[in-house]
């Protein structure tokens, strides 16, 4: 039978072979597998403390193993991480267990070769105090922080460079803390109150959130597929950056808009509710498959004024009707949402330097889909300037028939980074969101 540990393992070599991402990784393996509850909660911790923790395990690793990282199959790898992480982090498991269990899994899922060194390595830092080795003296600020916080060095200077010292730890620290969990209530279905009585009998507690409306928190975590509430369309999981997005978006009931990077429906979903399912949105992706979660979404929450369908942002073929609101949600390198995608911090930074030109392409097109008088938003879910601030800069200077639509929003959400009043950056230290970027404009 399949242990917690061999599901964390499986899940884990198909986030590092395939790329993919952990939620989904994790899902495939767990699915199809009857692990008893406690085996499954475990199996999770594993796998996602092992995403979160890799940079600071492999520096464990890399000191007491005499072969280089590069030079270990991956299995064993993944079963040296596996096991430091357990003796490090989970302090209900016994050492010497999480030490033999790595050991037969490395003879029992394909690295029989290689578990005697997983052995010695993992009792080598036993015997060692199974403490995080200090770094030598001469380990510069960086690497450190990059070890004690499990990021990336390039991500490190980044946040530094743009938002200064102070903020890049705050963010490191934050980026360690367990994110909230947050509902969207379905206003055209149910009211707050009666959404939190209904959530509570289900056994979720759930509290109301001062700002934006209709936002929800709940106390624990919910299992969306045993909620009724969810099946019968009363909510959907949003964080509170996205709701204050579509609350910054303010729709009017009858209004048409247009989001142009929908799927998989979130905004969608919150700005149709917000405008009572009265008007139209029209929402787009570019992905067939994606269009169709958007059309699920909307149907499952009774939300009619919705039209999905494909469209290439970037290269239309033609421009549909024009809109009194249109968002670009564009894609992005989602550094501000680690805390719920540990994966997104071995992003490589090349890739992410091709984004900019992209969104910015995505959002000089879409500009042409609003009306005069008509408002534009750009958003992205990372902490990254050159994807935000320099491409909703750059808009404003190319394009003289937009200005910039001044963002106000109540005290509870400081400005916490210098930018132009029609720009907000969310930190999740700060602001108790995902890291988010928001910028507005309004065609004249
Ligand atoms: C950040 S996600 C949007 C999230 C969505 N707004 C929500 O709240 O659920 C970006 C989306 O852009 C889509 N996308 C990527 N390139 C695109 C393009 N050229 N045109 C339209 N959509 C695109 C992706 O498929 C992805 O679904």
């Amino acid at each position: 039978m399949t242990s917690a540990r061999e599901a964390a393992l499986k899940a884990l070599l198909r986030v590092d072979s395939e790329g993919a991402y952990s939620n989904l990784a994790l899902d495939h393996i767990l699915t199809g597998l009857r692990l008893e509850p406690r085996e499954r909660s475990l199996a999770t911790t594993i796998f996602y403390g092992v995403l979160e923790k890799r940079i600071t395990l492999d520096y464990v690793i890399s000191r007491f193993s005499s072969t280089p990282l590069k030079k270990i199959m991956p299995v064993a790898l993944e079963l040296l991480r596996i096991g430091v992480y357990q003796i490090l982090y989970l302090s209900k498991i016994p050492p010497s267990a999480a030490v033999n269990e790595s050991v037969n899994l490395a003879k029992t899922c394909g690295a029989r070769r290689a578990s005697g060194f997983v052995n010695a390595v993992l009792r080598n830092f036993l015997r060692s105090g199974a403490k995080i080795p200090p770094l030598a003296p001469e380990t510069d600020s960086v690497r450190r922080l990059s070890v004690e916080y499990s990021c990336p060095e390039w991500m490190i200077s980044l946040w530094s460079r743009s938002y200064g010292d102070e903020t890049a730890l705050g963010l490191l620290k934050g980026m360690a803390q367990k994110p909230e969990l947050f509902a969207r209530v379905n206003n055209t279905r149910v009211g707050e109150e009666q959404l939190i009585e209904r959530l509570r009998e289900e056994g979720t507690g759930a509290e109301s959130v001062l700002w934006p409306d209709h936002a929800l928190r709940f106390l624990k975590g919910i299992d969306v597929a045993e909620s009724g509430c969810y099946r019968d369309g009363l909510f959907h999981i949003q964080d509170l950056s996205s709701q204050i997005l579509c609350a910054l978006l303010d729709p009017q009931p009858g209004e048409t808009l247009a989001d142009v990077c929908s799927a998989p429906g979130g905004k969608t979903f919150t700005l149709a509710e917000r405008m009572e399912n009265r008007g139209k949105i029209f929402a787009y992706d570019k992905y067939p498959q994606k269009v169709k979660l958007v059309r699920e979404g909307a149907h499952r929450l009774y939300l009619s004024c919705v039209r999905a369908s494909v469209r290439d942002a970037a290269h239309p073929e033609e421009n549909p009707e024009k809109a009194d609101r249109v968002l670009c949600d564009v894609p992005c390198s989602g550094l501000g949402v680690i805390r719920r995608k540990p994966e997104i911090r071995f992003k490589l930074p090349g890739p992410i330097d091709s984004l900019p030109d992209l969104q910015y392409l995505i959002l000089c097109k879409s500009s042409e889909l609003v009306q005069n008088g008509g408002t534009l938003f750009y958003s992205t879910c990372t902490l990254n300037p050159a994807e935000n601030g320099r491409v909703a800069d750059r808009f404003l200077s190319e394009h003289p028939g937009f200005l910039p639509k001044a963002i106000s929003l109540p005290e509870s959400f400081p400005r916490a980074v210098a930018e132009p009043e029609n720009q907000m950056t969310f930190l999740p230290h700060v602001h108790g969101t995902d890291g988010f970027f928001v910028a507005a404009f309004r065609k004249k």
